[in-house]
């Protein structure tokens, strides 16, 4: 175990729009430093070191990850990549906290914990949500029984954003079956899921370009999602139980509200009034203008990145303490996640 206020040393790996979102909550979060950029050019790395402050700039990435002082690798390079510089890292004896999907299977995605595993070091799979304190109270309400016995849960996550450019089931679906294994999942009832039903369309690059899906949890609850990069929609979440609902309104994914409205007796159609519970973003962390910013440039790229930093303090609280998983999302889940995509994928 490292000391408890060690600084940790990351590496940023990939030059775009979420590694701009990340390296601005390193920046802020204790006992934290960003010590390397890799790109593919030495210009891609200059220009995203220069703008960030960022140390060490790397034209490679092969050279980010074998920095000595490096002690964690954040991949931010595009999904088709993740596998191959995910072991990249490992291979240097790095932690990893890869972008979703970290792979396109739970075949690839296991070589990938396995080779963790071996080297001993941590892998978490960056399906941010999961660290997220609203769903933390989801899980609460769940478990307390308040809305009765959990029945079925939905999640959607479309919008109009770059078909075909990559698979919608890796991009967003994957937030979806996150969202409905973290819900529906019972811990006392073994088992996998089961997939009874899927269509997708496929766009022309040959990714699929929107997907739905009904899924049967081993306790017999229901989950189903849909999610497309070619159509849009509301963006939210809802958790069906025998005596209430709970409604995650958009950004589902990166959640700050949780609205429970519960019936207030069997039989009766009197429904209590809605009770709204609000997670604010970290209030300490902000967007960071750099000299070269006026005030068109944009501060983070993506809807609610401030929450980036709930996972990233998990990472860094993880390798300090040596673990080789974060127990908030295990390698047993994400595997889990990643085989109900395929099957999904195979099924449709
Ligand atoms: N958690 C979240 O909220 C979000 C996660 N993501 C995930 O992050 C990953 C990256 O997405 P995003 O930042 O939007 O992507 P960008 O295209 O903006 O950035 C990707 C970077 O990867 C590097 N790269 C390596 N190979 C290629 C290639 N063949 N084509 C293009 N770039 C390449 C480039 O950096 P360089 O030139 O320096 O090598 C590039 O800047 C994806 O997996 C995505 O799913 C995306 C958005 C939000
Ligand atoms: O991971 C993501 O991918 C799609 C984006 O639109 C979203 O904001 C982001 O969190």
């Amino acid at each position: 175990m490292t000391e408890a206020t060690s600084t940790v040393r990351w590496a940023i790996l990939g030059s775009g729009a979420i590694a701009s979102d990340m390296v601005q909550i390193l920046k802020q979060l204790p006992n934290c430093e960003v010590l390397a950029v890799g790109s593919r050019s030495v210009e891609g790395a200059k220009r995203f070191g220069d703008r960030w402050g960022i140390p060490r700039q790397y034209g490679s990435y092969e050279e980010a990850a074998s920095d000595k002082d490096v002690d964690v690798c954040y991949i931010a390079t595009p999904s088709l990549r993740h596998p191959q510089d995910c072991l990249l890292a490992i291979k240097n004896g790095k932690a990893v906290l890869c972008e979703k999907s970290m792979a396109p299977n739970d075949t690839i995605a296991k070589e990938i914990f396995d080779a963790a595993k071996k080297a001993n070091v941590l892998v978490v799979h960056g399906v941010w949500s999961r660290f997220f304190p609203a769903m933390q109270k989801v899980r609460q309400i769940i478990d307390s029984g308040e809305i009765g016995e959990i029945r079925s849960a939905r999640a959607s996550f479309c919008q109009n954003d770059g078909a075909g450019s990559c698979s919608a089931l890796l991009e967003t679906g994957i937030y979806c079956a996150q969202f409905l294994q973290w819900v529906l999942e019972d811990k006392a009832v073994s088992g996998s899921p089961i997939v009874r039903g899927a269509a997708k369309t496929i766009h022309e690059s040959g990714n699929d370009e929107h997907v739905t899906a009904i899924i049967e949890f081993p306790s017999k609850k229901i989950g189903s999602f849909e999610c497309s990069l070619a159509h849009c929609s509301d963006r939210s979440a809802t958790i069906y139980g025998s005596g209430g609902v709970i409604e995650i309104p958009f950004p589902f994914w990166c959640p700050t509200t949780v609205k429970v409205t519960k019936m207030t007796g069997l039989g009766s159609q009197k429904w209590s009034e809605p009770e709204l519970y609000e997670f604010p973003l970290p209030a300490d962390i902000v967007a960071l203008k750099t000299e070269d910013d006026d005030a068109s440039t944009p501060g983070f790229n993506f809807c609610n990145s401030q929450g980036l930093a709930y996972e990233a303090a998990e990472v860094n609280r993880c390798f300090r303490e040596g673990l080789t998983e974060s127990p908030s999302f295990t390698t047993a889940q994400c595997i889990d996640i990643l085989r109900l995509i395929t099957e999904i994928g195979n099924y449709a």
